[in-house]
This record gives structure tokens, sequence and C-alpha cells, in this order.
């Protein structure tokens, strides 16, 4: 699609934003004016190869990643994902692609993603994925601080009614950049809410979830609000979790379903889960990779704390649910990720690793059907069931030594993504809740 997009884009396009997303999840973008566009359709933007390099603190390279001063990077935009921003009259958005030399560059996690869908499909199978978020609506205050929007429960209709302002807009704004919303309730966190979309392919997924983020942001502010989808804010109250669905198909059936096998599932969906599972405290840190994540991460919020899986069970790290038609389960929910984690990267290699059951036949452990969080360090032990890393610096050590999940990243992306998550590490871990809220609370 060299330009003959461009009639398409009507007058009152300024500019076209190129996105990109780093190691630190956060989303980034340079902007190219509508008369210059023909000039960078092809080669695209140029952007410093340090970009890959930044941790959420603050625009500095982090030497340990391999990158510095020297090197440029194409981010070529991607045409076909093209649309204007109902949120910012005269801008539209693409999603762009980190290009070296004119082939993917290593380190573009929307390359990574590509590259685990072609493993996948030479495997035979299609991955099919949907992020299913939760955000917090927060007011600011006079001191300068924020309160929540309201302080509602669970699916109050009463919260529905408070937000729906906003809320309505979020929704006209996602559809109209072709996000098939699906579902709303209020979440039990006060001025939480809960939005989730149709699933789709693997990269298309990553693609929506970045959109749904810049969306919710900007439409809240639009209402004077701010949004956070920071996992933890409120010490005692619940957290927000991204929680990844995923099922596999073949020639365009999901083959996870099998009424007759163990939680409604077939051997092949129950080795993709067994992979996730074995491979969990190393995916933790690409799926819960923020310092705060870990305060989330804790039993008792429905969080997916524990390295097990079962049937309906919003305990364990893995829910399969249960299919109303009776006809086996669809696909899994990993409850673990949460929205700092660059969707990209987190749907990539919790491929992989459930990719990497499969081709070992791994055989999954019997479903968990209790709350994890009720039994004792001996029945948990009994039953083959551990807490994920107690945080991050634990998940880095672990994701370090985890040759199947680093050989998926391959060696630059993975020396990145491991410098610029222990940089963080190393920064925030003495932080305070606190601490972390004023620091991350905008970034995500
Ligand atoms: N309804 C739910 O499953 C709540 C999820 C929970 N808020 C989380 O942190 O993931």
């Amino acid at each position: 699609m060299d330009g003959d997009f461009l009639p398409s884009l009507t007058d009152e396009i300024r500019f076209v934003r190129v996105l990109w997303t780093d190691n630190a999840n956060v989303i980034r973008a340079k902007a190219i004016h509508r008369r210059a566009l023909a000039n960078y359709t092809k080669h695209g933007v140029g952007i410093t190869a340090a970009s890959q390099a930044m941790p959420a603190m603050y625009d500095a390279v982090i030497p340990e990643s391999g990158l510095g001063p020297i090197g440029e990077i194409r981010l070529v935009p991607d045409f076909a994902t093209l649309t204007p921003l109902p949120y910012a009259p005269g801008h539209a958005r693409v999603m762009g692609d980190l290009v070296l030399d004119g082939e993917p560059w290593t380190l573009c996690p929307r390359g990574f993603l590509r590259r685990i869908a072609a493993d996948a499909a030479l495997d035979g199978f299609e991955v099919m994925a949907g992020f299913e978020n939760e955000f917090f609506l927060l007011r600011p205050t006079p001191d300068g601080g924020v309160a929540p929007a309201d302080d509602t429960v669970f699916a109050a209709t009463l919260s529905m009614d408070l937000a729906r302002p906003v809320i309505d807009d979020i929704v006209e704004a996602l559809l109209a950049q072709n996000v098939p919303v699906e579902l709303y309730y209020p979440e039990s966190g006060p001025g939480q809410h809960e939005l989730s979309a149709t699933y789709t392919t693997l990269t298309q997924a990553a693609d929506w979830q970045v959109v749904f983020r810049e969306t919710v942001h900007a439409c809240a502010a639009r209402h004077g609000l701010k949004a956070s989808f920071l996992p933890k804010v409120y010490a005692d109250k619940a957290g927000c979790g991204c929680h990844l669905h995923l099922s596999l198909w073949k020639d365009g059936k999901n083959i996870f379903p099998d009424p007759a096998g163990p939680g409604g599932l077939s051997e092949t969906a129950r080795s993709f889960l067994a992979g996730v599972l074995e491979h969990l405290p190393a995916l933790a840190a690409v799926v819960a990779p923020s310092p705060n994540s870990y305060r989330r991460l804790q039993p008792h919020f429905w969080s997916g704390a524990y390295r097990c899986w079962g049937l309906d069970n919003r305990e364990a790290a893995a829910r399969v649910p249960s299919c109303p038609t009776g006809n086996g389960s669809t696909h899994f929910e990993l409850k673990t990720v949460d929205a700092t984690s660059n969707p990209y990267l987190a749907a990539g290699c919790v491929v992989a690793a459930g990719l990497d059951g499969i081709r070992r036949k791994l055989t999954l452990s019997p479903p968990v059907q209790v709350d994890p969080g009720s039994l004792t360090d001996a029945e948990l032990a009994e039953r083959n069931i551990d807490a994920l890393p107690a945080n991050l610096g634990e998940a880095i050590k672990r994701l370090a030594v985890d040759k199947v999940v680093t050989d998926a990243l391959g060696p630059g992306l993975a020396k990145s993504f491991l410098a610029v998550r222990q940089a963080e590490w190393d920064a925030m871990k003495d932080y305070q809740l606190d601490d972390e809220v004023r620091l991350l609370l905008e970034r995500y």
C-alpha cells in the first residue's frame, strides 16, 4: 500500500501518528503531516534504536540493553491499520513496524508477535486471542492527587449511570476504530470498569490492546478524568487485570473443545495450557512486568496468583470458562496478565510457551477446584501448586534462565527486555505503593 490510501484520508486529517510500543510498554508515536506523508510511506520515519532501551521511569538509555546513541531504525506505517482518531480531531493513527535495513528489526515487539504467529502456523495452528481490560476512572483532587470517580461495587447499575457519559464515549470511539466491543460492566474496585471486545487474530488482538489503552486515556481526559490501567492503585481494593484469552484453530475450526476431555479441553489444548503453566514463572516477567504488578498478584483478589488451572476458578492463574452449550471449553483465560505488559511481547511469549507444551506433548495436571488461597502450604505442595514469583526481581531471574521463552524472543530482544526490566526493579524495589502510583499512574 504505497500511497494508494492517500485519497481515503479526508481533508480534515492533519497528522498521521505512527505508533510503536517499547520494552516498558509505553505507547509512543511520531506524527507525519499529511502534506509530507508520501515521503514516508515506504521507508517510514527514523527513530533511534535506543527507543527500545527506555524504562518506565524516565527517558534514559539502559546501557545493559546493548543499545546506545548510535543506530537508526525505520518506523514504517502499516497502512492496513489506518484509522482517524475519534477523540483527536485532525489526527489519524497507524501501527508502525520497526525495520532495519529493509527487514523486520529483531527487537520490534510487533514483528516478534508476527514471528510467533508464523511459528504457530508452521505447526498448523492459528491462534485467536483477546485482551480483557479493567481500568480505573479517577477524578483530580484539589491537592494535585486523584480519587476514584465513584465508590460503587461490582456491576452496580449506579456506577453504570454515573460513568455513562465517559463509557459511552469510549465505546463509540472504539467502534469507530473497528474494535468490536462486546461486554461492559463496572468492576468491584472503586471507579473500576471492564470493557471487552471480540477475540481476533494474535497480532490484531495486540493492536486492539494498544488502541484500547489509547482510547480509554484520551476519552477520560475529555471528561476531565484520568484513566489508569496500573495493576494496583489501592492496596486493599481490587487491582486491574488484563486477562489474555487464547484458543487454537485449525482449518477455521476451534480445536480447543472436547466434551470428553478433562475440563472440556482437547489433548492439544491441554498440552498447550500445560506449556503455559510450566513456563509461567518466567512468563511473569513479561505478562506482569512492573514492580507494581506483584502487589496485584495476591491471594483472594481473583488475580491469578497461583500457578494452576481450574474450571471456572477465578483464583487460578488459568481459568477455563465452562461452555453453556456443554460442547467442551472453547478457550482459557490467563488471569496473571496486566496492562503494564507490552501486548505483543506478552501474547507472543505465552503462545511460545504453549507451543512448547504441544511439541513436548506435556500432560496437564488435574484442575484445581478449590480456592488455592485457602490451602495450607502442605496441601499446595501435595497438589503441585506454587505461588508465582514474589516480585519482579524473582521473575526476571526465572525469565533469564528459561531457554524456551528467551529463545522465542531472540537474543537481542531478550537482552534489551531483561535489561529494561532489571533497571525498573533496581529503581523501584524499595518503593512504597504511593511512590509507584505517583510515578506510574499516568504511564499505564
Ligand atoms: N472478576 C474478576 O475476575 C476480577 C479480576 C481482578 N480484578 C484482577 O485483578 O485480575
